[in-house]
């Protein structure tokens, strides 16, 4: 519906709502068929269109209207929406009845887009086909169920059964849409639906009916234009004092295969949508007439039903190209919702549904969608507006968009008249379809708009980048935010690893202390070693600590430090000449090491010596007492040789069972064999002694030491000596004793081990 243009002729006084009357109106519809289906008038500039496509059968059909205003932020809230109270359920035909819809002078201000769903009643061809059967049913004044496989519920602004008048619909919908038009807002109505749902029925009803104002059979458009003039009339008299002159003009178009065509000049075929700058998007050559009264433009319309009937050749072929360009419109009509929709919100709607025998249930089902997705279409737009961040981020916006737009204001318009606060541009981001209002220069077309309102437009877009540049300025801030948050975590551990080194550092200070009273013999090497697990035990506690603490932030800390620390050495090592000191300082801790060495071998080869002398005593008493017992027992066994060569030599050839004797051997034997035990453990000490020794010797000869001068090293080297050869002396006799046949013979004979 359209608001009329509206001139001042007063002293030049203009308000902000003179100045948006002083818009021309327009009211179009666009028909895929037929022109007795359309009705267009337009005065000029701001334009209410009436859009009609075909539809379905027994089922709902929808109106979608759209209304275009620069200020409202649009409520997203359809439950509990007062336009209609619920009275019952059903009735006993199995329809829905009861949910009256309540009149809302709002309904069209406080939304930019709302689709009302109309449900018709059965007719008798359909009751006789599927009985008292729906494919919907209506759940509240906004939620209806289609009840397919599976149940799809869908919510609308409004639902209006089949019970609802004419006159009850007009009053919901088309009232508050001429009262949005007249002040100011261009707006927009058209149906949608399957072939036979209501889409004439609903908008133009009985168009000869609709020449008597009122008429109960006539609908939306002719009800419309006989309220709007009612309405201008009756601001022309509120404020007679202005002198206000309204200039409502009409035109009416159809498009038809693909071609736009004059209903109220037929011989105009083929008009040419154009886009300029002064227009927008138009139609080239498209007549307008000028209307005063709403028979006026019910004649208009008449005339251009019957254009439409004149040129309807209903040739076969034409049916076929008809039918294939009615397709054709309405799936590009149905792209554009699908598009205009999906575009603010990133994500196409989809509700999934299987096809059903019924062809009513599909094609309702359908209409449902289309319906549902235009819905979004508004909805998105509520989005946006309020996924701008919270109260604050708010007000920095608006703050810096004030700015922004004080600044271009200035750049651009240069003085033009500056834009109440309560705003004369909606700017619905993200959304393709940028419908505002602005003033006299207002058009329907959004992109009429923005081609005749370059400055305007251009104004538009830097208030956009503005806000834009003004989120990304938050992104930033944000990402400034959470890095303040990491860098202050990051002192927090750091703080916590200085701590940490500092009690490393003193356990380091503490554990050289010990080492330094280690050396001075100060401390014993059992406590030193106590104290230092001790003091290892609490430092791993501490690392332990500061590794739960934050393992990953301490690890990367300490990779850091690290990092830092060695390259802080490089530079150094490299540019202070810290190679050569190096070099100085490894010199220096060699010869450190080495006295360290030799001071220690030293003392260690004092005790090792002390401790051998007294071993290599103990051994040499061993000896000597071995040494002892083997000459009697050498004594003997010589004694007992020259008795066995005497007993021999006398032929005696079995040894007597002399008892005495036969134990004294035994002694003898078993002495031999202890002192052998002996001799070979003495051996075994002494080789390894003189290992030890020889070992001591070259440390000694390394150290420049002449340990060898000692005298008590010298003894005990000549007293080794002298047992070596002792030892190598005893070994040797017995050696000879046990290889001697007799004394084998008397082994065997007592049954004592061989060698
Ligand atoms: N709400 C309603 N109450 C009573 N009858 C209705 C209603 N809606 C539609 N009808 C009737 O249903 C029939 C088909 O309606 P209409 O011609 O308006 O459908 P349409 O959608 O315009 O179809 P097409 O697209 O084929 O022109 C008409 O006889 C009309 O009177």
């Amino acid at each position: 519906m359209e608001a009329p243009r509206k001139a001042c002729s007063g002293e030049g006084e203009r308000s902000r709502k003179a100045s948006r009357g002083n818009c021309k109106c327009q009211a179009a519809s666009l028909c895929s068929r037929g022109g007795g289906d359309c009705c267009d008038s337009d005065d000029g500039h701001e334009k209410t269109d009436t859009t009609k496509e075909e539809l379905m059968t027994a089922e709902p059909s929808s109106i979608v209207g759209r209304t275009v205003r620069s200020h409202e932020v649009v409520s997203d809230c359809l439950e509990g929406d007062p336009s209609c109270i619920r009275e019952s359920n059903e009735s006993v035909d199995g329809s829905s009845q009861g949910f009256e819809l309540r009149e809302d002078s709002a309904f069209w201000k406080d939304h930019n887009v709302q689709v009302i769903i109309r449900i018709r009643p059965l007719n008798s061809s359909e009751i006789s086909l599927q009985g008292q059967n729906r494919c919907v049913r209506q759940d509240s004044c906004q939620t209806l169920t289609w009840i397919g496989h599976p149940e799809s519920r869908f919510t609308f602004d409004l639902i209006a059964d089949e019970h609802v008048s004419q006159e009850r619909l007009f009053k919901v919908a088309g009232v508050p849409m001429v009262e949005n038009c007249m002040a100011g807002y261009n707006s927009c109505i058209f149906a949608y639906g399957q072939t036979g749902s209501g889409k004439t029925h609903t908008m133009l009803g009985d168009i000869e009916e609709g020449m008597h104002t009122n008429g109960v059979n006539s609908e939306i458009t002719p009800r419309v234009f006989g309220y709007l003039f009612s309405r201008i009339q009756k601001e022309k008299e509120n404020q007679s004092y202005k002198k206000l002159h309204f200039t409502c003009r009409c035109s009416f178009l159809e498009i038809y295969n693909e071609q736009i065509l004059d209903l109220l000049d037929p011989s105009s075929i083929n008009l040419q949508i154009r886009e300029d700058a002064k227009r927008g998007v138009h139609v080239e050559n498209l007549k307008e007439y000028e209307v005063s009264s709403p028979r006026d433009v019910i004649q208009q319309l008449i005339q251009a039903s019957y254009s439409y009937w004149q040129k309807s050749s209903g040739a076969e072929g034409e049916r076929l190209k008809e039918a294939t360009n009615i397709n054709k419109s309405l799936s590009t009509l149905g792209l554009v919702i699908l598009y205009l929709s999906s575009s603010s919100t990133k994500r196409p709607v989809h509700v999934p549904y299987r096809p059903q025998a019924d062809i009513s249930f599909a094609e309702t089902f359908s209409t449902l969608k289309f319906a549902q997705r235009s819905k979004f279409i508004r909805n998105n737009a509520i989005i946006n507006e309020e996924s701008s961040g919270d109260a604050l981020t708010m007000q920095l916006q608006i703050q810096q968009l004030k700015k922004e737009v004080n600044r271009l204001r200035g750049l651009i318009n240069g003085g033009v008249e500056s834009l109440g606060s309560d705003g004369m541009i909606a700017s619905e981001q993200g959304s393709p379809a940028l419908l505002k209002w602005t003033g006299e220069q207002a058009k329907f077309s959004p992109l009429t708009f923005e081609k005749r309102l370059s400055p305007r437009k251009e104004y538009e877009a830097a208030l956009v980048a503005a806000l834009r540049r003004i989120h990304d300025k938050e992104d930033e801030l944000k990402a400034l935010a959470a890095e303040r948050v990491a860098a202050d975590q990051l002192v927090i551990h750091r703080t916590e690893e200085v701590r940490n080194l500092k009690l490393r550092l003193r356990f380091r200070e503490d554990a050289i202390k010990r080492l330094g009273a280690l050396a001075s013999e100060k401390l014993l090497p059992e406590a030193h070693i106590l104290q230092e697990k001790e003091e290892l035990l609490k430092e791993v506690e501490v690392l332990r600590n500061q590794i739960e603490r934050n393992p990953e932030v301490t690890r990367f800390a300490m990779e850091n430090m690290q990092l830092r620390e060695e390259l802080r050495r490089l530079k150094s090592f490299v540019e202070d000449g810290e190679r050569e000191k190096m070099n100085e300082q490894i010199s220096i801790l060699q010869d450190k090491l080495l006295e360290a060495l030799d001071w220690k071998l030293m003392h260690e080869k004092t005790s090792q010596a002390i401790q051998n002398h007294r071993e290599v005593e103990a051994l040499r008493k061993s000896l000597t007492d071995s040494l002892e017992a083997k000459e009697k027992l050498e004594r003997r066994v010589d004694e007992l040789t020259s008795q066995l060569e005497e007993q021999k030599e006398a032929g005696y050839q079995n040894m007597p069972a002399v008892s005495d004797d036969q134990m004294e051997l035994k002694e003898m034997v078993d002495a031999i064999a202890v002192a052998s035990q002996r001799e070979a453990e003495a051996h075994e000490t002494a080789i390894t002694l003189a290992r030890e020794n020889d070992f001591m010797e070259k440390q000694r000869k390394k150290q420049q030491h002449d340990y060898l001068e000692d005298e008590k090293g010298q003894d005990m080297e000549h007293q080794l000596n002298e047992m070596l050869e002792e030892n190598e002396k005893l070994m040797a006799l017995y050696e000879k004793t046990m290889e001697r046949d007799d004394f084998k013979r008397m082994l065997a004979a007592y049954e004592l081990p061989q060698k």
